[in-house]
């Protein structure tokens, strides 16, 4: 099968400090992926070189392909990458919403990518996008919230606007950095429920960085786990044991919380129909 996203030989400095080495990364489509790792692994820096975001270093031979397009190859960023990122959805930790836009302006904005730039920059948006923007924020469980302005909404629900913006952008993939970093425990698992929905509903390829092991092990088949800017492990999530978690945050981490709570504190994932606002 071919991958939905391939990376080669990816190396990346910071000022002359190394902080990615080497890296190989294939993702088949519809794959949902934790990326995970300590604080300061390289998780966020593998996920924006994904994108386009950022490019790496300039010698060798790395590239980086999504949807078999060339992002970037030999340190160089492809020319077309803005037209390559409409294909990709980015959800940041902190949502990036436009706080003084209402819930429905936010979504609408996923359309950007797509439409002329002089329709875009007069907001002027089509009957057809207002209603797939009205079907996202349908998906996520906040319609009734289509016209408050977006600074007004808890934390958890900007994330859910920002996956709302997301899918009216008809990405077919989603990046996730970190999503649920800043979210309590109920608000995490929406989120998370969310982006799991879509991965296995509409086939949509999801790579998704967590701090939080657990909910790497509840949602994710497969674990791609960074120590120091390498990729340490590449495999089933059934290898997270506290022996391995051990390893991987040398201590940082309390792997008997992480592991008990795995199974005793995350509930069952509800159905999508029971993701109220
Ligand atoms: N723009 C930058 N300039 C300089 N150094 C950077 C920059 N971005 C990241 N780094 C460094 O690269 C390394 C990897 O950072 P990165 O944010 O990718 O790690 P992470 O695993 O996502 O960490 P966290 O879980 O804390 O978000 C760190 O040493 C960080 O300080």
């Amino acid at each position: 099968m071919n991958s939905v996203i391939r990376v080669e030989g990816l190396n990346k400095s910071f000022g002359g400090k190394q902080v990615l080495f080497n890296m190989g990364l294939a993702v088949q489509p519809g794959e949902m992926v934790a990326l995970i790792g300590a604080s300061g692994s390289g998780k966020s820096t593998l996920l924006r070189h994904l994108s386009g975001l950022a490019c790496g270093d300039k010698h060798g031979s790395s590239s980086i392909s999504v949807m078999g397009r060339s992002v970037q190859s030999g340190g160089q960023l492809n020319g077309q990458v803005r037209r390559l990122r409409a294909d990709i959805g980015y959800i940041f930790q902190q949502f990036n919403l436009v706080g003084r836009l209402s819930v429905l302006r936010n979504v609408l904005l996923g359309c950007l990518g797509r439409m002329p730039r002089w329709r875009g920059s007069l907001g002027m948006f089509t009957p057809e996008e207002k209603q797939l923007a009205m079907a996202s924020l349908e998906r996520v469980g906040l319609a009734d919230y289509a016209h408050r302005r977006a600074s007004t909404l808890s934390g958890g629900q900007q994330q859910r606007v920002a996956i709302a913006r997301a899918l009216t952008q008809r990405a077919e993939i989603i990046l996730a950095d970190e999503p649920i970093a800043s979210l309590d425990p109920e608000s995490a698992r929406k989120v998370m429920d969310i982006l799991a929905d879509i991965n296995e509903k509409d086939g949509k390829t999801v790579v998704v960085t967590l701090h939080q092991v657990d909910y790497a092990a509840r949602y994710c088949k497969r674990v791609v786990a960074l120590k120091s800017g390498h990729i340490h492990f590449d495999g089933s999530v059934d290898a997270l044991d506290g022996v391995f978690l051990n390893d991987l945050y040398g201590g940082d981490l309390d792997t008997s919380l992480v592991l008990a709570s795995h199974t005793a504190r995350l509930p069952a994932r509800p159905s999508m129909s029971l993701i109220a606002a």
